[in-house]
């Protein structure tokens, strides 16, 4: 579902993926309230339509796109600036990172084959955890694949900074 903003400013392209889950539906919304945004693309396993109608409502000029499922993951990131990454599943109680590595490595990889393939000069921002191992299953992907540039994958640690900080 497209929204009724026209679009055509100049901006940043960029592409949520995991964009339904807790911290992709706020950033969506940080995304389409940033008026360096043009186009914002919305991409999820599951949700993506309610969510795109919702953030589309919001008055602002950038475009946005819903896409949903695998087979819609290149077209979500064909042509896009900057990708960012919160797909994947978050900690319950009794779990601590290392069990999150087994599925999020996997879901990660997989984002990263549709980045090299169709966005290759993306900047990428991973949030997914563990981030201190989803950030280089990121490298090795793109290595493998010829588009690896360490200026453009970067991985959200402020979080982790501020506990080590705090707690050691
Ligand atoms: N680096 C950081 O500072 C932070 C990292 N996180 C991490 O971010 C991730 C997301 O957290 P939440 O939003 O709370 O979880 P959530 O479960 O609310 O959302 C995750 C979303 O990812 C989607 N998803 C799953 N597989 C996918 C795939 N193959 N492609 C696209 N989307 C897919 C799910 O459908 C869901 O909508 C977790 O791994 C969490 O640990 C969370 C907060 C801060
Ligand atoms: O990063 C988050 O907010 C999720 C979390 O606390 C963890 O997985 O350690």
């Amino acid at each position: 579902a497209a929204c009724r903003a026209k679009g055509g400013a100049p901006g940043f392209k960029v592409a949520v993926v995991g964009a339904a889950g807790g911290i992709g539906q706020s950033l969506s919304l940080l995304m389409k309230m940033n008026p360096l945004v043009s186009v914002l693309h919305l991409y999820d396993v599951v949700n993506t339509p309610g969510v795109t109608a919702d953030v589309s409502h919001m008055d602002t000029s950038a475009v946005v796109r819903g896409f949903i499922g695998q087979q819609q993951l290149e077209a979500a990131l064909t042509g896009m600036d900057l990708v960012i990454i919160p797909a994947g599943l978050p900690r319950k109680p009794g779990m601590t990172r290392d069990d999150l590595f087994n599925k999020n490595a996997g879901i990660v990889r997989s984002i990263c084959e549709g980045v090299a393939k169709s966005c290759p000069n993306a900047i990428v921002n991973l949030i997914s955890n563990p981030v201190n191992s989803t950030v280089p299953i990121a490298a090795e992907v793109f290595k493998r694949a010829g588009t690896y540039c360490p200026k453009r994958l970067l991985g959200v640690t402020t979080l982790d900074v501020a506990r080590a900080n705090t707690f050691v």
